[in-house]
């Protein structure tokens, strides 16, 4: 023990995480009246991935001036990363799984990019190697052991394995299932799926209904199924509905030339690379460190007061439009000046998960038996989601030290009283739980860790929660305001993934660029 606590000593590590004192500032809700004015066209307020393709598309379509204005000192919001001496890491979305090819302004986003290098005769996209994840992918610890692929096989008894196939082979025939409309039951962007009842009615279960119902009883299974929702949605299946953990199996039915469809494309920072590039496409019209306090209306414009942080000035922008790119929770706050807008919608119904994230910088990952050292490392049993490892796309052999970016979804209690804990427990209380948490697999960690980082995620995704996805919440948050104000984020999708965020962005752009106004 003493040992332990003289390693730890010598552990260095701070807590993370967005600007807290902005969040505090807006709910304690600013009233000044700001004299210094400016005119815009077009206002977009949020710098996440959903703001950044809004604005990427306006520019690449129009000749629109706009202006994004990001809360924090840099954009990218939760696909943020970090970088130590050795290699950048993520402090949220670490990968983007092959998009279908059906998304084709996705695609077109990824060879401007050159992740998509090309495309062969059939017309299939040719993803470039260095950011398809190099082998080895996946291993799980299970009974003590490194098996390689994150379905539990190791030590699983044959009842179970069966059961696991059953599940394997419905999620498939999922994938191909069209509805009455010709449209694929799941699909992504998830507004492309089947409006078909058959399928949408599955929202009304959680996923742990569904799987019982289906017989599908099996602990393995359900941990795994569990995970599954824990590491998408930050939900458990017990919380999260049944069209959206199919979702996360069947939505995806990528095709490309050079590699299996599973694969996924992910970088050091993670998705921070992605919305760089977003960045790039729109860099002249950022203003970062603008807090928006409030939006209102005014003789036909959208106001948009703001606190620029560097100064703590306070200024106002008259735009004919705006984007809301923001969160609906923070839009509860920001919209309060417009009560027609706020009154149509119920925004308290969009529910939040915390998230813990950690990153580590170590001498080098102990090694146990199995399988070794990949890009995912999965532990069975537990409710964390196991750890990424940076270096992982470095194309150094041996790199000189070793990162690793741990996961957590504050998944087992409501999101009020977790996102309490997560912001109420002190650095030291989160370092030894996530050391804790890798010790189960690798008990010798701590003499390795030399650097120990929390971040904490208060809001960090939306919960598909049952009757959420397919309700009329979602949709009536989704609609425009008076050809003035559009709106654009994750949360609107109901899931939170990168390409939904995009998704976003692209169509309120769209919207906005086809409406009377414009
Ligand atoms: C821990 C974690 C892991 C994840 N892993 C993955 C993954 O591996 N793959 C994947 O595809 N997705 C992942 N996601 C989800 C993904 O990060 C999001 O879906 C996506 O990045 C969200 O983009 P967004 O623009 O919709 O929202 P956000 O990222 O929330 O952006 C909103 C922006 O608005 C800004 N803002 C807020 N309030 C104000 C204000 N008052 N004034 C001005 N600006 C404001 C914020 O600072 C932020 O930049 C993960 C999320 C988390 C939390």
């Amino acid at each position: 023990a003493c040992a332990n606590k003289a390693q730890a000593q010598q552990m260095q590590g701070q807590l993370l995480g967005p600007s807290f004192k902005a969040g505090h500032l807006l709910r304690k809700g600013i009233t000044v009246e700001p004299t210094e004015v400016e005119e815009q066209e077009v206002v977009i307020v949020g710098g996440g991935a959903s703001g950044l393709a809004a604005a990427r598309w306006l520019k690449k379509h129009s000749a629109k001036k706009i202006l994004l204005l990001e809360l924090e000192s840099e954009t990218g919001g939760n696909a943020a990363a970090g970088k130590n001496g050795h290699t950048a890491y993520p402090w949220g979305a670490h990968y983007l799984p092959l998009p279908n090819n059906s998304f084709t302004e996705l695609l077109e986003f990824l060879q401007e990019t050159n992740v998509i290098t090309g495309f062969d005769g059939e017309g299939l996209p040719n993803y470039n190697e260095y950011y398809l994840c190099f082998d080895p992918e996946e291993r799980l610890y299970i009974h003590n052991y490194w098996q390689e692929g994150l379905v539990p096989h190791w030590g699983v008894p044959e009842a179970d394995q069966q059961q696991i196939a059953r599940f394997q082979q419905l999620m498939e025939e999922l994938k191909q299932a069209q509805g009455k409309d010709g449209k694929f039951a799941f699909d992504i962007p998830l507004g492309h799926s089947s409006a078909d009842v058959q399928y949408r009615d599955l929202d009304k279960l959680t996923m742990l209904e569904w799987l019982q119902q289906q017989e599908l009883t099996s602990e393995y299974l359900h941990w795994y199924v569990d995970y599954c929702c824990r590491d998408d949605f930050g939900s458990s299946i017990a919380h999260t509905s049944a069209w959206a953990g199919i979702h996360y199996f069947a939505a995806r039915k990528a095709r490309a030339a050079n590699s299996e469809s599973h694969r996924v494309l992910t970088w050091p920072e993670g998705n921070n690379w992605l919305v760089q590039r977003l960045r790039e496409s729109c860099a002249d019209s950022i203003r970062t460190n603008a807090m928006v306090y409030r939006v209102g209306e005014q003789e036909g414009k959208v106001v948009i007061d703001y606190m620029d942080l560097r100064t703590q000035q306070y200024k106002r922008l008259l735009a004919k439009q705006c984007v809301m790119a923001t969160p609906q929770f923070v839009n509860q706050r920001l919209l309060s000046a417009l009560p027609a807008l706020l009154d149509s919608r119920n925004l308290r119904k969009f529910n939040y998960a915390p998230w813990l994230v950690a990153n580590l910088t170590l001498k080098d990952v102990p090694r146990s038996k199995g399988f070794g050292l990949s890009w995912d490392n999965v532990i069975y049993g537990s409710k964390s989601l196991g750890y990424v490892y940076a270096n992982h796309q470095q194309v150094a052999l041996f790199p000189e030290k070793k990162t690793i970016t741990f996961y957590h979804a504050l998944a087992d209690e409501a999101p009020a009283a977790a996102r309490g804990k997560a912001y109420g427990s002190s650095y030291d209380t989160w370092k030894e739980f996530v050391l804790q948490e890798l010790e189960k697999a690798h008990p010798s960690l701590r003499e390795q860790v030399e650097q120990l980082d929390v971040w904490v995620w208060g809001h960090g995704m939306i919960r598909p929660t049952p009757g959420f996805i397919w309700g009329q919440d979602r949709e009536m948050a989704n609609m425009p305001y008076a050809d003035k104000v559009y709106f654009a984020h994750t949360d609107l999708s109901g899931i939170s993934v990168f390409e939904e965020a995009f998704y976003q962005g692209v169509t309120a752009a769209r919207q906005l660029l086809s409406s009377k106004l414009a």
